[in-house]
């Protein structure tokens, strides 16, 4: 079941509203993220951006259900709150959801390419020769069909960041969220990796959520946050 209330038909993929995030207590007080609302559609590519500390990995981490707020609500569009659910509940919703793009690429060094990208699909047990197939097209949608045998170290930082983003979305997630995924890239590199996430979104129809400095992309999104010390502005 899916709502669709967007004016285009679209389905709202996730519903913020009133998010607070405090940390701390007293005199050590930090409101890290203050009352926003947000929709985020299917093929929509929404951009948050804002200083350093402004609170962009606070609300990507309270979107894709990797923590609490202090306040406010996220719902799906079954009608279920996610930030009501059980842990398991967030958990199965993270898996069957949620695809995540990391900064940092997030690979385990010691597992092939290929191996990196059917993790997703091991813990939603797919049989073995559909997981090979998926990985197979995932990683080809990306540009590296001929580098599925290679680890993490073996590959270039934009390569492996592709590995990431093929990881992402091998599940087939509804919403993609993307922490400075091109902030460890020379710009050169981060604007192919841009690209492939514009395409994607357009190509699949995936709500995407991208905290990210890159104005190439800002100019690109379906719409932009900017964040000043926890709030939209
Ligand atoms: N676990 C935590 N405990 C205490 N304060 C925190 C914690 N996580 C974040 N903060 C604070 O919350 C505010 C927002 O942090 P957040 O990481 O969301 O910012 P950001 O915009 O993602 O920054 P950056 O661009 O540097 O990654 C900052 O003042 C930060 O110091």
């Amino acid at each position: 079941m899916s709502s669709t209330d967007g004016t285009d038909g679209s389905t709202t993929e996730l519903s913020a509203r009133g998010l607070t995030r405090t940390y701390g207590t007293g005199a050590a007080l930090v409101h890290a993220l203050v009352d926003v609302d947000l929709d985020v559609r299917a093929g929509e590519l929404v951009v948050v951006r804002g200083r350093s500390g402004a609170g962009k990995t606070t609300l990507l981490n309270l979107l894709g259900g990797l923590d609490r707020p202090t306040s406010g609500t996220v719902l799906l569009p079954d009608g279920r709150e996610l930030t009501g659910l059980a842990a398991d509940e967030v958990d199965e919703v993270r898996r069957t959801r949620f695809g995540f793009v990391f900064q940092g690429f997030g690979l385990v060094p010691v597992l092939s390419a290929a191996e990196n990208v059917e993790v997703p699909l091991r813990l939603q047990r797919v049989p073995g020769p559909e997981r090979d197939e998926r990985v197979a097209r995932a990683l080809e949608a990306v540009g590296l069909a001929g580098h599925a045998r290679q680890r993490p170290g073996e590959l270039s930082g934009g390569q492996q960041q592709r590995v990431g983003i093929a990881r992402a979305l091998v599940a087939e997630p509804r919403v993609l969220v993307a922490d400075e995924p091109t902030g460890q890239l020379d710009s050169t590199t981060a604007a192919g990796v841009m690209d492939l996430v514009v395409d994607l979104v357009a190509s699949r129809g995936i709500a995407a959520v991208v905290a990210t400095h890159d104005q190439g992309l800002a100019e690109r999104a379906s719409r932009v946050v900017t964040l000043h010390d926890g709030r939209s502005v």
